[in-house]
C-alpha cells in the first residue's frame, strides 16, 4: 500500500476505485467497505484509494474539544487498511480551505481533477463538503459529467445494533473491551514504549511494565485490570494490565502497566503492544500494599482462568 501525507502528492489515476472518510477504528461496518472497494478494484482493472483525514475534522472545527480521542493511531489505521488489501492510503489534513470546499467543487477538484474517480463507495451516512452539504443527491447529479458509478453500503449490525466509532469509543470508556472486539472484529490495543516507574511492583512480586503511548489522542480504556496478550517483538505472552492512578499508593499520574506472565527481563526502553481481551474488576484503594499484594494474586488466577475458557471454547 503507498501512503501520501497531502492530497498534493497524489498522481491521479485512470481508473480510482475510491472511498472517503475518517474510519476511526476501521470497525466491522468500515471494513465492509473497504472489502467492497478492493473487490470492485480487481473488478474493473482499477487501484483502490482511501482518502482519510488526519487530524480528525472535529478536531479542527472544534480545536477547543481535546476530549474526542481516537480508536486507532494513524500508523495502527494504515496497517489495518494494508492488511485488508488497500492499494493508496491519502492521509490529508481536515485544512480550513479543503472543509471549504462546496459539495461541486469537493466532486471537480478532488474526486475527479486529482484522485481521477470512476467509482465511488459511500457508507450509507457520508456526507461531505462544507458544512456536510454534500451527499448521494450530489453525488448523484454530476455521475453521467464526470464518468463515475456510485455504490452505497448499508448501516452494519452486530446483534442488531448498529455499529459505529461512537459506540465503540463509548464501549472501550465504560471498559467492555469484549464488546469493543465484536464491533471492530479484532482486539483494541495500546502500544507504547516501557518507562521507569517507582520500582515499587518488584517488591511486591508483581514487577509492572509501565506504557508510555506518543500519541496523545489515543483513547484510553477506562480504569481498571484487564486481561492482556502482549506482543514483544514477536513473541506473545500473556498478562494482566492495569489502567488507573494507583489509588493506593497515592499515586499522582494515571498509569498503564502490565505484569507479563511467566516472563522475567529487563525491558525498560523497548516497544511492546497489549491487545486487550476483556475486563477483570474496577480500580480500588486497599489499606496497604499486602491486600494488594493478594489481590494481584486473585488477579492473576482469574486472567489465567480466563485464559483456560478461551482455550476451550469452540471457536
Ligand atoms: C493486575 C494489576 C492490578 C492492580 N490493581 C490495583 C488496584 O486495584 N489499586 C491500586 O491502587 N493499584 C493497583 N495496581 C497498581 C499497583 O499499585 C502498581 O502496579 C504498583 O504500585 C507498582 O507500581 P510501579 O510500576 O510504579 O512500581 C494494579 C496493578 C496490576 C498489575
Ligand atoms: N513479568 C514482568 N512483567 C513486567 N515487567 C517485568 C517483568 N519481569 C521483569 N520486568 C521488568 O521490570 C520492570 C518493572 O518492575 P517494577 O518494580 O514494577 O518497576 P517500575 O516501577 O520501574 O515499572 C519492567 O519495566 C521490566 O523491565
Amino acid at each position: 500500500m503507498k501512503i501520501y501525507n497531502h492530497l498534493s502528492e497524489f498522481k491521479k489515476l485512470d481508473n480510482a476505485v475510491v472511498t472517503i472518510g475518517t474510519f476511526d477504528g476501521v470497525h466491522y461496518g468500515h471494513q465492509k467497505i473497504v472489502k467492497r472497494l478492493c473487490e470492485l478494484a480487481h473488478a474493473t482493472g482499477g487501484e483502490s484509494v482511501i482518502l482519510t483525514f488526519f487530524p480528525h475534522p472535529r478536531q479542527i472545527i472544534d480545536p477547543e474539544n481535546l476530549d474526542l480521542k481516537m480508536i486507532n493511531t494513524i500508523k495502527e489505521k494504515a496497517g489495518i487498511l494494508d492488511a485488508l488489501g488497500v492499494d493508496h492510503l491519502i492521509i490529508t489534513p481536515f485544512t480550513r480551505d479543503f472543509s471549504n470546499l462546496g459539495p461541486e467543487e469537493y466532486i471537480q477538484q478532488v474526486l475527479v481533477e486529482t484522485l481521477g474517480t470512476k467509482s465511488i463507495i459511500v457508507g450509507y451516512d457520508h456526507r461531505f463538503g462544507k458544512d456536510r452539504k454534500g451527499g448521494m443527491k450530489e453525488l448523484e447529479s454530476s455521475a453521467k459529467l464526470f464518468d463515475y458509478s456510485i455504490e452505497v453500503i448499508d448501516e452494519q449490525d452486530i446483534n442488531d445494533v448498529a455499529v459505529s466509532s461512537t459506540k465503540v469509543r463509548q464501549a472501550l470508556l465504560r471498559g467492555d473491551v469484549a464488546l469493543a472486539a465484536k464491533y471492530l472484529g479484532y482486539h483494541f490495543s495500546l502500544e507504547g514504549r516501557v518507562i521507569k516507574g517507582d520500582k515499587i511492583g518488584r517488591t511486591i512480586g508483581f514487577p509492572t511494565a509501565n506504557i508510555f503511548v506518543e500519541e496523545s489522542y489515543k483513547l484510553i480504556p477506562s480504569d481498571g485490570i484487564y486481561a492482556v496478550e502482549v506482543l514483544m517483538g514477536t513473541e506473545r505472552y500473556k498478562g494482566m494490565a492495569y489502567i488507573g492512578q494507583r489509588p493506593t499508593i497515592n499515586g499522582m499520574t494515571r498509569n498503564i502497566e502490565v505484569n507479563i506472565f511467566d516472563f522475567n527481563q529487563e525491558i525498560y526502553g523497548q516497544d511492546i503492544k497489549m491487545f486487550f481481551l476483556e475486563f477483570l474488576r474496577h480500580d480500588v484503594k486497599f489499606t496497604g500494599l499486602e491486600a494488594l499484594k493478594e489481590q494481584l494474586k486473585q488477579d492473576k488466577e482469574d486472567t489465567l482462568a480466563y485464559f483456560k475458557k478461551l482455550s476451550q471454547s469452540p471457536d
